[in-house]
């Protein structure tokens, strides 16, 4: 799974974390995990320790054994494994970049510091290009998160300076609703891969032009959202439109509850089957035992399963 140009397109799934009850990593799930969204979900991309995968609440050495386990098993079976190197240390983003590219990792990506902030787009700049240059052979993507890292510095603006500075780089994960920006850079720079990153609105982003997806309902929804997209190839708007609603209201249900990321982890072990444990404190989960099949009832109303 070398860099050989390819460009990242399709689908890819942000991996959840598998852990044991004692919140220790479970490194023997991910074999069957890969094997789930490969047959199961026609997903052949993964984007690892990002935000789903808990990257943040991990240690640089629970990271490493991640990346190694996830790229020993998607080999030969998945197209691309992107591993997120962000880090609050720089020293331990290169460390895991430097590592990603020793394991055979086809990408990797990194978010913005977010406790001692970048104060402006050039100091961003900077950071990720000592972070990709840790990894120089490996195209790197820039994860926008401004949610979660309160660095609101706008990519259209970002992504010029990155192309000028940052050899390796290849685009941008975009979690973000701000389409307008999304689209400037789809709109400005045409030989770089812009992913996006809110699935309950994949189908406005692909009008823009989206280059791909990634996120935590591709795990458990990749078939449905794939279905999605090539009705929207296909120009079947009308049917890309309906499967997108459905998958809108199941991400407000989910909301509507209180959930958020620790009950998607509890909703991708009920859909798969797969046993992928608590999340890791200071996160905890609501889920209780009568959810699943709330879950599986809803899932079915609207046809998701
Ligand atoms: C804030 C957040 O976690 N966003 C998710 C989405 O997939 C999100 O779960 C989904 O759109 C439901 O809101 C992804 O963009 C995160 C992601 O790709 C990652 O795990 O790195």
């Amino acid at each position: 799974m070398a860099s050989d140009g390819k460009r990242l397109k399709g689908l890819v799934a942000a991996t959840f974390t598998p852990m044991t009850l004692n919140s220790e990593v479970n490194l023997p799930i991910i074999q069957q995990y890969v094997d789930y969204l490969v047959h199961k979900q026609k997903v052949k991309n993964i984007f690892v320790n990002g935000t789903t995968g808990e990257g943040m609440s991990l240690s640089v050495q629970e990271r490493k054994r991640l990346t190694e386990e996830w790229v020993k098993h998607a080999r030969g079976k998945m197209d691309n494994v992107v591993v997120h190197v962000g880090c609050l240390s720089l020293e331990d983003a290169k460390d895991l970049a430097a590592h990603a590219a020793s394991c055979g990792a086809d990408a990797i990506s990194a978010v913005s510091p977010s406790f001692m902030k970048p104060s402006c787009p050039d100091a961003l700049v900077m950071y990720l290009k000592e972070v990709a240059a840790a990894a120089p052979s490996l195209p790197f993507y820039y994860y926008h998160i401004p949610s979660l890292t309160g660095v609101t510095f706008r990519v259209s603006d970002l992504t010029g300076r990155m192309k000028a500075h940052i050899p390796s780089f290849r685009g941008v994960k975009f979690t973000d609703t701000n389409l307008l920006d999304f689209s400037l850079c789809i709109h400005l720079y045409k030989e770089h891969d812009f992913l996006y990153g809110v699935d309950e609105q994949l189908l406005g982003g692909l009008v823009f032009g989206a280059h791909g997806a990634v996120g935590s309902t591709y795990n458990y929804l990749g078939a449905t959202t794939n279905t999605m997209l090539t009705a929207y190839e296909e120009g079947d708007i009308e049917k890309a439109r309906k499967i997108q609603c459905a998958i809108q209201e199941f991400i407000a249900f989910v909301f509507a509850q209180g959930w958020g990321l620790p009950e998607f982890k509890n909703i991708m072990s009920t859909v798969s089957g797969i046993d992928l444990g608590p999340p890791r404190a200071p996160l905890i989960s609501g889920f209780k035992p009568e959810h699943p099949e709330k879950i599986r009832e809803e899932m079915k109303r609207l046809n998701l399963i």
